[in-house]
Order: C-alpha cells, then structure tokens, then sequence
C-alpha cells in the first residue's frame, strides 16, 4: 500500500509538534476543561485574549482581501461575523461576570506573547498574501479545536469555562477549521516555494506563541 502524501498543514505542524503538544496539553487547557481555572488566572487569560481579537479581526479583513475567490471571501466573512458577535458577546459577558474593569478591557497592560502575537499578525496581515495570512489563521483555530476536542467529560458548570469550550468545538467551528486547512494547502499548493517558506515560519512562530501566551499565565 502506497503511504498518502502528506498536506501542507500537516507538514507545518509536524515540523512544530513538540509546541503544539505543549500548548494543546497545557496546564491552563487541562483546569478549563475540568472547570477549575483560578479566577485571577481566568481574567489574565481573558483581558489579554481580547487584545488577541483585534488583531485577529484585522487579520481576517486581509484574508479577505487576499483571497482569489469569491467563495473563500464569503466564508471568511461569515466566519468574521461570528467572531465579532457570539465570540465578542461572550468577552463583554466574562469581564462582567469577572468584574474586569474597563480599563483592562480595552486598554490593558500587553503580556510580551500578546504584544509579539500583534506583531506577527500585523506582519501577515501587511503582506498583501492570502497564504501567509492562512498560515496564522490555521494556527490560531486548529490548535484551539484540538485541545477543546481533548474533553472527555461534562462542560464545566461556569459558562465563563463551559462556553469559551464550546465556542471551540462546535459543528460550524469544526468545518470552519477543516476548511481553513483545506484552503491553506490549496494556496500553498498556489504559491512560489519563496512564499511557502515564509508562512511555515509564521505558521511554527505562531504556535510556539500559542505556547507561550498559555505559559506566561502560571509563570
Ligand atoms: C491566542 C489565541 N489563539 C487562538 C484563539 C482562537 N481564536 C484565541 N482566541 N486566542
């Protein structure tokens, strides 16, 4: 039997398997899917996930804007319009469970894994390409359905763990995040080698920054 050739995502997260592990198998994942997350650290995460969310939004925008069809464009922004609804209510919903100020809400203190996330996602949204662009959205979504899937029992009682899970594993995400990979190695597929090479450096420097933006909770 002849082995299947192995996708481009597939390749990109081979190459960062030690940090993917790290990050999916974290101390912060395993506490949020058994719903025991100390809230101080629950607020950390989230204050600075927020800040996460707009670059991630503008990130989107360029994909959008990168992308050579009409059909990519739509799901991106479809999938555009549930970040900044169900997944912007859930951030408002938090800090008020929370008690986030509104200070730490739009203008809080930078971690040094956030402020490097904005960097990196400033830097593909600039590139004016689509698949440096996918390389950071695979990352983000990919590596946040893997360790949402990790759950074996019940959602926690508090919807401030219960639905930042959900929000990660559900049907629509799930297809989202299979679709993102899908047009990752079709564009990749597209690309110059030049090209290929720049957003599998994005790609394994945004999962060690998963990495890191989990760490830097416990450091
Ligand atoms: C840092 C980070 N990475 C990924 C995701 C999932 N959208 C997130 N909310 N925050």
């Amino acid at each position: 039997m002849t082995d299947l050739p192995v996708s481009f995502s597939d390749e990109l997260r081979n190459l960062c398997a030690d940090d993917w592990r790290a990050a999916t198998e974290h101390r912060f994942v395993d506490e949020l899917l058994a719903g025991t997350v100390d809230p101080d650290v629950m607020r950390a995460y989230l204050v600075q996930d927020y800040q996460f969310i707009d670059g991630f939004v503008a990130l989107l925008g360029s994909a959008i804007a990168n992308a050579d069809h009409f059909a990519s464009r739509l799901a991106i922004a479809r999938f555009l319009a549930m970040i900044t609804s169900d997944e912007n209510t859930y951030f408002v919903r938090a800090f008020d469970a929370l008690g986030v100020s509104e200070a730490d809400r739009f203008a809080p203190q930078l971690a040094a894994p956030t402020a490097d996330f904005q960097a990196l996602m400033a830097r593909a949204t600039a590139g004016g390409s689509y698949v440096r662009c996918l390389a950071v959205l695979v990352v983000a979504e990919w590596l946040y359905m893997s360790w949402a899937q990790r759950r074996t029992g019940p959602l926690p009682a508090d919807f401030v763990h219960a639905e930042w899970i959900t929000l990660h594993d559900n049907a629509y995400f799930n297809e989202v995040v299979g679709w993102l990979r899908s047009e990752l190695d079709r564009a990749a597929g597209n690309a110059s080698e030049a090209e290929r090479e720049i957003a599998a450096a994005l790609f394994t420097e945004a999962v060690a920054l998963e990495r890191a933006f989990f760490d830097h909770l416990y450091a």
